[in-house]
């Protein structure tokens, strides 16, 4: 898989290989401004206000800041899993999804969509992952399940704050799955906060080990997990958003995401 200098531009074979394998990782386009990133999400967790249980707490009228549970399935007084809407709990969220080294390759994907071609894009459905030790994220999924369209011009995006590998719960992805859809059933024990797939035994399975200030843009249709943070001592701080064109409307089970509808929604460009 390409990686690249901050400042080069993606060539044709790299962004064919965006839409034919599901995903390209540009290992440190962030890295002088992780640290400061990562003492910006200390200054959120500090301020959290109430956390609830409800994993898909995704339209509170602000950031939720949703309760870890253990491997029996019950809530870890104290022990956040995830920030949901982080945009709305810190501008550091959007700067990062705003800077010019990431929406010049989100704009250099997206020209590569022929007469599709999107105007004006957002990003919406902005998360912080602290991923304590110990901890998890997401099991196998679609992120498209979650957002009711199976629409292929949404691009998600992972910015792993810190340096993420095997141990400390890097992601993992099936190269080439964007183009079939997957059944999701709830999940439980450690991953019982979400609905997950169980990958076909035979599937290739790809771990994306990154340096700090590293990011992954993805087709939001790609199946892909985090591993458990195995490690002691380490956490994994990581943020994500999905950019999505600005006229794409979606909603699911009550949500309504559409642009000027969903709060987490915002424009990039
Ligand atoms: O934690 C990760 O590495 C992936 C997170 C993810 O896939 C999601 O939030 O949808
Ligand atoms: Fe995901």
């Amino acid at each position: 898989m390409a990686s690249m200098a901050r400042a080069e531009a993606l060539n044709d074979s790299e962004k064919s290989d965006f839409w034919e394998q599901g995903y390209l990782s540009f290992r440190g386009l962030l890295a002088p401004e992780a640290p400061a990133i990562r003492a910006r999400m200390d200054l959120m967790m500090k301020d959290a206000p109430a956390a609830t249980a409800d994993w898909n707490a995704v339209d509170a009228g602000g950031a939720s800041f949703v309760l870890a549970v253990d491997d029996k399935g019950q809530t870890i007084p104290g022990r956040i899993l995830k920030v949901q809407a982080a945009a709305l709990a810190s501008s550091a969220v959007l700067e990062v999804f705003r800077s010019p080294a990431v929406v010049a390759k989100v704009k250099e994907l997206y020209s590569f969509l022929g007469h599709d071609v999107p105007e004006h894009v957002d990003v919406f459905g902005t998360k912080f992952f602290p991923m304590w030790p110990g901890g998890v994220s997401v099991d196998w999924h679609q992120d498209c399940h979650y957002f009711g369209t199976a629409s292929s011009r949404i691009i998600s995006c992972g910015v792993y704050l810190e340096e993420t590998d095997e141990e400390n719960g890097c992601l993992q992805v099936v190269p080439g799955s964007h183009t079939s859809d997957f059944e999701h059933k709830p999940g439980s024990g450690l991953h019982a906060q979400g609905e997950w797939v169980t990958p076909d035994t035979s599937a290739t399975v790809v771990d994306i080990v990154v340096p700090a200030g590293s990011v992954v843009l993805f087709n939001s249709r790609l199946l892909h997990a985090a591993r458990q943070n195995k490690h002691a001592a380490r956490t994994r701080y990581s943020l994500f958003g999905h950019f999505v064109p600005s006229e794409l409307d979606f909603s699911w089970r009550g949500t309504d995401f559409s642009h000027g509808k969903y709060l987490d929604r915002h424009q990039i460009y």
